[in-house]
């Protein structure tokens, strides 16, 4: 998988160096490009906002940048894949899940559009969906507003990369997560069997394989019940 990310704060995407996605990069499973708009820019300021038609608070984003931002990453490395996905992280989005990033971790190239501002002129993402190859998806990390994609996009990489095969070491340890099989995660717990008077759950000191599945499924059950009862079918 190759991943382009645009924004005009390419210093934010530093840490991917390191941790989970740092070592999937240096095992060459994922591939990682970072862009800076301004350099797409060329007036001596570097500008790429600009006062919002029909009045309004704040700047949006100038499409020009843009245009030619898209032109260099989708004809570029990533234009060697079949196709690309461009991701636009917005408030008005489709809701980012773990079936988002599922899906997502399939594609062999993904592009993330970090707007800033009041966000980016319209046309850029019309056009970008006239591109050869090329698909568009808005996507929200959830219902607040942030003051651009950036944070969105470093938790949709952490939750896309993770998935990509080989990321993990343990792929086992992805099926039985919150959200994978539609409830929330049971409880876990190590060693000591006792701390601070609280112990371990029995059943988990059994042995008993059949029961202590049992009982995560209940615990599954319960937790997503209490906590998250919007996940529970009908
Ligand atoms: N993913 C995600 C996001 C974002 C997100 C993503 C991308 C950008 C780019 C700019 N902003 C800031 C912004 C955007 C819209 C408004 C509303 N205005 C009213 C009239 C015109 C716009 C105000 C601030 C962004 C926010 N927020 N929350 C999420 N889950």
């Amino acid at each position: 998988m190759r991943i382009d990310i645009i924004s005009i704060f390419p210093e934010f995407f530093g840490v991917l160096d390191i941790s989970l996605l740092g070592k999937a990069r240096e095992r060459g499973l994922i591939e990682l490009g970072v862009h800076d708009l301004r350099d797409f820019a060329h007036d001596r300021h570097r500008t790429v906002d600009d006062t919002p038609y029909g009045g309004g608070a704040g700047m949006v984003m100038k499409p020009e940048p843009w245009g030619e931002a898209f032109d260099e990453v989708l004809g570029g490395p990533g234009a060697g894949a079949e196709s690309s996905v461009v991701v636009f992280p917005s408030p008005a989005g489709e809701r980012f899940t773990q079936a988002t990033a599922r899906e997502l971790a399939l594609e062999p190239h993904l592009v993330f559009g970090c707007g800033r501002y009041e966000g980016i002129d319209q046309r850029v993402i019309e056009h970008t969906k006239t591109r050869p190859g090329v698909r568009v998806r808005e996507i929200s990390l959830g219902d607040y507003v942030l003051n651009g994609g950036e944070v969105a996009v470093m938790a949709m990489i952490e939750a896309i990369g993770r998935l990509v095969p080989g990321v993990v070491g343990n792929p086992a340890s992805l099926t039985e997560e919150s959200h994978e099989d539609g409830l929330l995660e049971y409880p876990s717990y190590t060693k000591p069997a006792s701390w601070r008077e609280l112990q371990v759950p029995p059943v988990l000191l059994s042995g008993n394989h059949g029961a202590i599945a049992a009982w995560r499924h209940d615990q599954q059950v319960e937790r997503t019940r209490r906590v998250r009862p919007d996940l529970l079918p009908d």
